[in-house]
């Protein structure tokens, strides 16, 4: 079922709000002193001006031309809505724009060209050429389009792409894979009707016939009906080279008994009775936008057999190009390609394909409103899988480097990788460290909340990634069941699940338990029950025992009572020095806040305890710590009671000689800005903070959710530290790969 339809009224509100279209331009250097003036203007631009004179190819690295696209169109063939101009073309472009920047951080500007003459657009294209890495050219309608696009390809230097034609046969083939797949019918048998002989649909039937697709099991159809040999009317080459040998003239005809229904058409071009001839399993993908060529409920209502994908994103199966352009560039730019060609397409589709059918992460399954996994419903990838960046470009880099289209190979594939998560995801180098730590460690990681299906996620994906043994605490059937409903029946054998059932180490713990709480008002019975039927607690006595090397837990309780039932066997409290560190990550700049979790009011020689906690977690992330005691004064000014002990702590950490630096009390913008500590110049820090110690756990608080909700920042934490063993809490609201995180900073030890 379709859901979240627009309104016309949302459509104009949105582009009209907060200012009128899509996107604005924003500097990347600093443009605040004069100083910065003569470095980005006159006479500093001079310099890299005289070297690109020199070296031409230096321009990918003194100017944004390596990672710019230009967006082109005259709008002739704007979506299906036919010759609407250049002018009204202008959303789809600007909105192709930021396409291009929010899934794979390529900046793209849209052209919108005022003529219908290919020898004109050919000229204006060609001019421009010097300001681009590459050239994506959409919405030009067929014939002309082929023209142009072939021209520019043969005098250009950059990549040029129609994404009409090339992204939407690249998303198309891999869609058809799976389909295919799941209807158990091959490419070089099938019958395929293609509704739509202009700019995509000649590229959709190339492509599909380079991957196997038999040329007399193809049919054609245009405005006129089937494309056959012989007919005159409406035809041009590109048509004539699709001419099928065959008495059928209209697509009617042509549906009877078809396996595949590709349409690149219009809205409503294909009936229900055309549906209910096809043949059992029909693949139909009715691609036309912004409305199909028919509806999933109404191709359903005549064949509750049949795959059906569209080209909407309100729809289950989009298939459009949104999911190719993005990273073909991406990958072809990351080499200076020359051009984007063949091999990189099918690379592109087929890694497009593979991703579909693997375990969908729950941050897609967030962003869709429930959970995806292979099947007819889900095809091919959703826009919003984060694992797209890291995985497309990759394919199409390498099949470019294969192919002679590099001009600069890339030379270490894995470091490519992760620089690709690092662009979209501020958190992949750091992880990537600490992941290569938890491998090396091995920990036997125990995860409490065995009932809960994130969990079991995650700890599979924690054994089968070479971490170590997942040791789970449940019940062997609930674990199973929740398991295979994950689709991760094969995995049933590969975790431990362990709980108080099957150990025999029970009374061993309820005998610890009762030493420790004996006098804290808890009865046998009390110690009976927390031991064997709080998960939480026996986990934490999994621990203790050495039964389980790291514990994490917390998704399905709140931290306070998970740190609380923990307290029962370990000393995680103010008291005992544990503390909460939290990792906010913006603009490529880390800064840990503490104490985000135990102490509510730290005194001085807490503060400095907090200090050193945090340190070591900045050491485990790599990150060389500078702690700044942060308030609302500045060494002193203006004079405060409740300032006073943020002074102190600094002191506090003189007498106890530690091996970091650190400063305080100071205001945040003196503790980040290296600018504004210039005003101090007897201050220790050798560069902006990193620790942000603060005074109390509600202005914790606010700091990290400050910068979530007004700067988007990205959190990592808060991570328990100064417990014996390492212990990680997560959040309700994780996702299986954010319990997976916190997994690998227990195995890393942080603890
Ligand atoms: N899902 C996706 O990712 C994409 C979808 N599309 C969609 O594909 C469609 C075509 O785009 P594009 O190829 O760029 O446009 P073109 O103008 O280049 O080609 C349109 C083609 O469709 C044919 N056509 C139009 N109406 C009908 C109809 N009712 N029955 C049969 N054939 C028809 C035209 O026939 P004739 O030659 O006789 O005029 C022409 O061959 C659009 O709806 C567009 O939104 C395009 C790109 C990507
Ligand atoms: C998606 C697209 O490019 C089109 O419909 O034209
Ligand atoms: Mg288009």
């Amino acid at each position: 079922m379709a859901k979240s339809k627009v309104t016309a009224e949302e459509a104009l509100a949105f582009h009209l709000e907060p200012t009128p279209g899509k996107f604005e331009i924003r500097a990347t250097v600093p443009m605040t002193t004069q100083r910065d003036l003569s470095l980005a203007y006159s006479p500093g631009v001079a310099v890299p001006c005289e070297a690109i004179a020199e070296s031409p190819e230096t321009a990918y690295d003194y100017t944004n031309k390596g990672n710019l696209v230009a967006v082109i169109s005259n709008g002739t063939a704007v979506l299906g809505l036919g010759n609407l101009g250049a002018l009204a073309s202008k959303p789809v472009m600007e909105g192709k724009a930021v396409l291009f920047k929010r899934f794979a951080d390529v900046n793209a500007i849209d052209l919108e060209l005022d003529t219908e003459d290919p020898e004109e657009i050919i000229r204006a294209v060609k001019l421009m050429g010097p300001t681009f890495g590459g050239i994506n050219l959409e919405d030009i309608k067929a014939p002309e389009c082929f023209i142009i696009e072939q021209r520019l390809k043969e005098e250009m230097d950059i990549p040029v792409f129609h994404d009409d034609q090339h992204g939407t046969a690249v998303i198309c083939a891999a869609g058809l894979i799976n389909a295919l797949h799941i209807s158990g019918k091959k490419i070089e048998d099938v019958k395929i009707v293609l509704n739509g002989a202009g700019a995509a649909g000649i590229a959709c039937l190339e492509l599909l016939k380079r991957m196997g697709a038999q040329h007399d099991n193809c049919i054609m159809c245009d405005t006129k009906g089937v494309i056959y040999q012989g007919r005159t009317e409406g035809m041009n080459q590109w048509k004539s080279a699709h001419a099928a040998k065959t008495e059928l003239r209209t697509l009617e005809e042509a549906m009877v008994g078809a396996d595949v229904f590709l349409g690149v058409s219009a809205k409503g071009a294909v009936t229900q009775e055309m549906v209910a001839s096809m043949a059992d399993n029909p693949v139909i993908f009715a691609m036309a936008n912004p409305d199909p060529e028919i509806t999933p409920e109404e191709a359903h209502e005549v064949r509750m057999d049949a795959i059906v994908a569209t080209g909407r994103s309100d729809y289950p199966n989009q298939v459009n190009n949104v999911l190719g352009f993005p990273y073909l560039f991406r990958g072809a730019l990351d080499i200076h390609a020359r051009a984007i060609n063949d091999e990189m397409k099918i690379a592109c589709a087929h890694a497009l394909a593979e991703l579909a059918r693997e375990d969908v992460p729950d941050e897609v399954a967030l962003a869709y409103g429930k959970a995806l996994s292979f099947g007819r419903d889900y095809i091919i990838p959703t826009p919003f899988d984060p694992r797209l960046i890291h995985r497309i470009p990759v394919a199409v880099a390498r099949a470019g480097m294969d192919t002679g289209a590099a001009r600069r190979p890339i030379i270490d594939m894995d470091a490519y990788e992760l620089s690709l998560k690092s662009r979209m995801d501020p958190t992949a180098s750091i992880l990537r460290s600490l992941n290569t730590r938890a491998r090396a460690a091995q920990s036997r990681m125990i995860f409490a909340e065995g009932d809960d299906p994130r969990v079991l996620r995650a700890a599979v994906t924690y054994q089968r990634s070479g971490f170590g043994k997942a040791l789970v605490v449940g019940r062997a059937d609930d674990v199973k069941a929740k398991l295979e409903a994950a689709g991760l029946g094969d995995a049933v054998r590969e975790l431990e699940v362990v709980n108080a059932a099957n150990t025999t180490h029970l009374q061993a713990y309820k005998d610890f338990l009762y030493e420790r709480l004996q006098r804290k008002g808890f009865d046998q019975k009390d110690v009976h029950r927390l031991a064997a039927r709080d998960r939480h607690v026996f986990a934490a006595l999994m621990l203790a025992h050495g039964h389980g090397d790291a514990l994490v837990s917390g998704a399905t309780r709140k931290s306070a009572h998970v740190l609380e039932r923990i307290n029962h066997v370990f000393d995680a409290d103010a008291a005992h020095g544990a503390a909460g560190i939290t990792a906010v990550l913006h603009k490529n700049r880390i800064v840990l806040i503490g104490d985000t979790l135990v102490h509510e009011w730290p005194d001085e020689e807490d503060l400095a305890d907090i200090a050193t906690r945090a340190a070591g977690v900045a050491r485990h992330m790599g990150v060389d710590p500078r702690v700044a005691f942060v308030s609302f004064s500045t060494f002193g000014y203006p004079v405060s009671e409740r300032a006073e002990k943020m002074h102190l702590a600094s002191d506090v950490l003189d007498q106890r000689r530690v091996d970091f630096e650190y400063e305080g009390e100071m205001t945040v913008d003196v503790a980040l800005n290296a600018n504004v500590q210039k005003a101090y110049p007897f201050q220790r820090l050798t560069g902006p903070a990193n620790i942000l110690i603060v005074p109390a756990r509600h202005s914790a608080s606010i700091s990290v959710k400050l910068m979530q909700e007004m700067a988007g920042a990205t959190v990592i934490g808060p991570i328990l530290t100064g417990v014996d063993k390492p212990i990680q809490i997560c959040s309700t609201v994780s996702t299986a790969n954010d319990i997976l995180n916190m997994a690998v900073l227990a195995a890393c030890g942080i603890g």
